[in-house]
């Protein structure tokens, strides 16, 4: 896969560079590349952002310099793929904002298939919309939140989804295995998990998962799921969310 991510702070994304996502770059199964929004601006003072038309509070990001950066990357990634790709898909626009829709794991599992990636980040008040107009020629246009907070920027929520999403790409995580008993993967958190010593500062390890018995280690765990679920996450549950407390 593919990654294109621009930014006027570049050097947020140095966190791409380490472990996991790191290593997937090193061995080539991410091509990640971190793009400076000011090398794409036309006038000597390199200015991205300006007032807002109808007045208000802070600064709204010019879309002329994202434009002239976009299309480059477009160009490149259709350059790059050519050869290969027939005329696939276009390239997925993914826009870290707290006005997009939820980013959850199926968000990150449908985009993990795709072949090129371009992240957005904003920052001020956020990027001027014609760009996004603009944009929908060209991409597949993703306006995600991570949730109802604001940052000062998309580079913390960039990372945070890319890291989601590149973990999915075959071959980034070594046993896919650990993919599929993950929080969310199969709709309900995850369950508690232990490891040596058995007996820690007085605290014993749950007797069942010493027994060596994998059907009750199996059993043991889905409930502890539900039950972590149905503690913190009810709306997780599928159906009546009002279902009665466990006995
Ligand atoms: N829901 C997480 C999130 C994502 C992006 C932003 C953001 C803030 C300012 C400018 C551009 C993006 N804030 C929160």
């Amino acid at each position: 896969m593919r990654v294109d991510v621009v930014t006027i702070f570049p050097e947020y994304l140095a966190a791409l560079d380490v472990s996991l996502i790191g290593k997937a770059r090193r061995d080539g199964l991410l091509d990640i590349r971190i793009h400076d929004l000011r090398e794409h601006t036309v006038d000597r003072h390199r200015t991205v952002d300006d007032t807002p038309y109808g007045g208000g509070a802070g600064m709204v990001m010019k879309p002329e310099p994202w434009a002239l950066a976009l299309e480059g990357i477009a160009v490149a990634g259709a350059e790059a793929a050519a050869p290969t790709a027939p005329q696939g898909a276009r390239p997925v626009l993914l826009v870290p904002t707290p006005s997009g829709t939820l980013f959850q794991q199926a968000v990150a599992q449908e985009l993990s298939t795709a072949d090129h990636l371009v992240v957005a980040c904003g920052r001020y008040e956020g990027i001027d919309e014609r760009l996004f107009e603009w944009a929908g020629e060209h991409f597949d246009v993703r306006l995600v939140s991570l949730g109802d907070y604001v940052l000062n920027g998309g580079e913390v929520a960039a990372l945070a989804m890319i890291e989601a999403i590149g973990r999915l790409v075959p071959g980034v995580v070594g046993n896919p295995e650990s993919l599929v008993e993950e929080s969310h993967s199969d709709g309900l958190l995850e369950y508690p998990v232990y490891t040596k010593p058995s007996s820690w500062r007085g605290r014993e390890v749950p007797e069942v998962l010493l027994s060596g018995d994998h059907g009750r280690v199996a059993a043991w765990r889905h409930d502890q799921q539900l039950e972590r679920t149905r503690a913190r996450r009810p709306d997780l549950l599928p159906g009546d969310k009002t279902a009665p407390p466990l006995a």
